[in-house]
């Protein structure tokens, strides 16, 4: 089975945890999509749900597909998040922001209730870092900032090289708030919540991509069918 299937059928698998009346935080990147458009065909049925995009992305298939949009401002918290995710690991901590969407995807998700990350079995990891970790950063003091991100990588003897993300015109990738990002190529992070610490001190740094204790569910899509797993 190809993977674009198996995507869709995690995010089948996270859409039957949805109930009409529901706050809904909506991921983004093509798993997350699935799910956007698998919701979407539910509320043309009559399924009563608002959402909170993660991404101007998001934010224009959620509309294609019918579903009532609201914001953070109007409402205090939501009910349910699902997303995709680059890495999962045996803890259920996560790296996101493969897409860029990172910053808003972690306002979101810290918002709700309860977040299921849909996923490929080919994201689980026995530990994260294999997969370049995004840190959005202010571009003012950008070569500062590099420097701070390269000692908190050391630090946690994670070194490795970091790049500025670049967008399709060849420039700097910019992001829904105006950020740049910096990929950290690290091959492996042996203590990823000490590195999720040390990066939120940094003054440059917006936000990363470890999501440390957040998720409270994984759905995982493989060749042998869909498990699920629960935070201990
Ligand atoms: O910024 C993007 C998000 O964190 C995505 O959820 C993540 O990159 C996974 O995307 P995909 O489902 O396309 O692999």
């Amino acid at each position: 089975m190809d993977k674009e299937n198996l995507k869709r059928q995690a995010a089948a698998r996270a859409l039957e945890e949805v109930r009409s009346g529901m706050r809904l935080g909506l991921g983004t990147g093509s798993t997350a999509k699935h799910f956007v458009e698998l919701l979407g065909e539910k509320v043309r049925g009559g399924l009563d749900v608002i959402g909170v995009p993660t991404s101007e992305v998001t934010r224009a298939d959620a509309e294609r597909c019918g579903i009532r949009l609201t914001t953070l401002d109007e409402i205090d918290h939501l009910d349910l998040t699902v997303d995709g995710a680059d890495e999962v690991d045996t803890r259920l901590d996560l790296i996101k922001g493969g897409g860029g969407a990172l910053l808003r995807e972690k306002i979101v998700a810290a918002a709700s209730d309860r977040m299921i990350v849909i996923a490929d079995e080919s994201k689980w990891v026995e530990r994260l870092g294999r997969f370049p970790l995004p840190v959005e950063v202010i571009p003012f003091g950008l070569a500062a900032t590099r420097r701070a991100i390269e000692k908190a990588c050391g630090d946690v003897g994670a070194a490795g090289e970091l790049k500025l993300r670049a967008g399709k015109d060849g420039h700097a990738f910019v992001t829904d708030g105006g950020h740049w990002i910096v990929d950290a190529h690290l091959g492996q992070i042996s203590d990823a919540p000490r590195l999720a610490q040390l990066l939120s001190a940094i003054p440059g740094v917006v936000e990363h991509g470890l999501f440390i204790g957040i998720a409270g569910t994984v759905v995982l899509a493989g060749a042998e069918g869909i498990r699920t797993v629960e935070r201990a």
